[in-house]
């Protein structure tokens, strides 16, 4: 036995001194020797020691004031791993706006969570009463961590003309408890005559790749992409509902809000927008073949190839291409087929009366669809009307990104 050469693992239980080692070690003739070093990581905490040595040998449980200072250390160091908000959709689900803390003490807007788009914009101080009236506007003079981004600037321009630009700060942005503390805040020193008419609507929260962010000299990062590595998963999601209020997560998927499988495709992000395939649609049976687009929650509607759109609408009795209106519209007494679409192995359906959009004017017997094609667009964009149809995973590892749908 004393000559036998075994490898005995030796644990020092972690202890006063902190130290934390397990060694293989060779044991000749009964003896050994071990080196052991510090652990860089253990930073020496005294009310912890205490409170490990109550639980080590304490006849009695540790003192109730020893173990608050002790679990304040624990929660500090875990990390806020997920969140979740409710977002809540405007008159006839045009977009959905979900409130954020922004400064200290926090100030509330409520935001376009927009994955078409990548800046965290909003109405300030600075934005002309004029054009911020009616608005809630972020007053960096009144957060006490807000940080001026000197030389900064910003303008943008989306694709259905509106647009707002202004210079930029850095501040606390918290959304649902997930909180960063440095995220870049695009303060508007002016906006479009669209923004200031969506007097719910007090700015964009940014949810696509930070490669399109526009802020110069120096791009910034979106706040998905600044707290994705405190994060449990590297993903968010959404829960559209049609004419109800829904929820973005962060951080985890809550399968409790989806009943099928998430069905997965790759995300091209080579335009900084979440690009992906659906392999095929189908419409009342006709099956037609792939759409390739992006997922933009701050887009309304869905607009699809002009061919599949005028496939679509080729069932429904009626309906026509109106020039002036820019689009299908169809009586509003229409019963519209569904649009099913495959992604990932899976099939989505958007209901028809999602495509029943809304009459052209209140009270008028022709309505506007959903569905509608991408001429001018320059995308083809999978917007609320098909988003709302689903439970929707966006995940970024790092390397790849990937977007997931399923039933609910
Ligand atoms: C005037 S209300 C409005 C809301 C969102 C946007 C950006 N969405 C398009 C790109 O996703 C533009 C205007």
């Amino acid at each position: 036995m004393r000559n036998m050469i075994a490898s005995v693992f030796v644990l020092f239980a972690a202890g006063f001194s902190g130290l934390a080692n397990a060694v293989p070690l060779q044991i000749n003739n009964g003896t050994f020797s071990v080196t052991t070093h510090p652990n860089p990581e253990f930073v020496a905490h005294g009310p912890t020691a205490m409170y490990k040595a109550y639980l080590k040998y304490g006849k009695t449980p540790p003192p109730a004031l020893l173990r608050t200072v002790t679990d304040y250390r624990a929660q500090k160091k875990a990390k806020r791993e997920s969140g979740s908000v409710v977002t809540t959709p405007e008159v006839l689900d045009q977009a959905w706006l979900t409130p954020v803390q922004i400064g200290t003490p926090g100030q509330t807007l409520n935001l376009d969570f927009d994955s078409g788009s990548s800046d965290l914009w909003v109405f300030s101080s600075s934005t002309p009463a004029s054009q911020s009236r009616g608005h809630s506007v972020f007053s960096p003079g009144k957060s006490s961590t807000a940080k001026e981004s000197p030389g900064y600037t910003w303008s943008i321009t989306y694709g259905d003309g509106s647009s707002s630009s202004g210079t930029v700060y850095t501040d606390v942005v918290d959304v649902g408890g997930l909180s960063f503390p440095s995220q870049a805040v695009e303060t508007a020193n002016r906006v479009s005559p669209e923004f200031t008419q969506e007097t719910n609507l007090d700015g964009l929260l940014g949810l696509g790749f930070s490669t399109i962010n526009a802020v110069k000299p120096t791009a910034q990062n979106t706040f998905f992409d600044n707290i994705k590595s405190d994060l449990n998963q590297p993903l968010w999601t959404v829960d559209l509902k049609h004419q109800e209020p829904g929820t973005y997560n962060f951080g985890n998927i809550n399968s409790s809000l989806h009943t099928g499988e998430i069905h997965y495709a790759i995300v091209n992000t080579r335009r900084g927008f979440w690009t992906f395939t659906a392999t095929s649609y189908s419409v009342g049976g006709a099956i037609g073949g792939s759409i390739t687009g992006i997922a933009d929650t701050g887009t309304t509607l869905a607009l699809l190839p002009t061919a599949v759109a005028k496939a679509y609408y080729s069932k429904v009795p009626d309906a026509l291409y109106d020039n002036s209106q820019g689009g299908y519209v169809f009586p509003c007494a229409a019963s519209l087929p569904d649009f099913t679409f495959t992604v990932g192995g899976g099939e989505i359906t958007i209901p028809g009366n999602y495509i029943n959009y809304a009459p052209l004017t209140p009270g008028s017997k022709t309505c506007f669809g959903g569905i509608q094609g991408n001429t001018g667009i320059g995308e083809v964009i999978f917007g609320d009307v098909a988003l709302k149809s689903a439970f929707v995973v966006f995940e970024n590892s790092g390397d790849t990104a990937r977007i997931g749908w399923a039933k609910k």
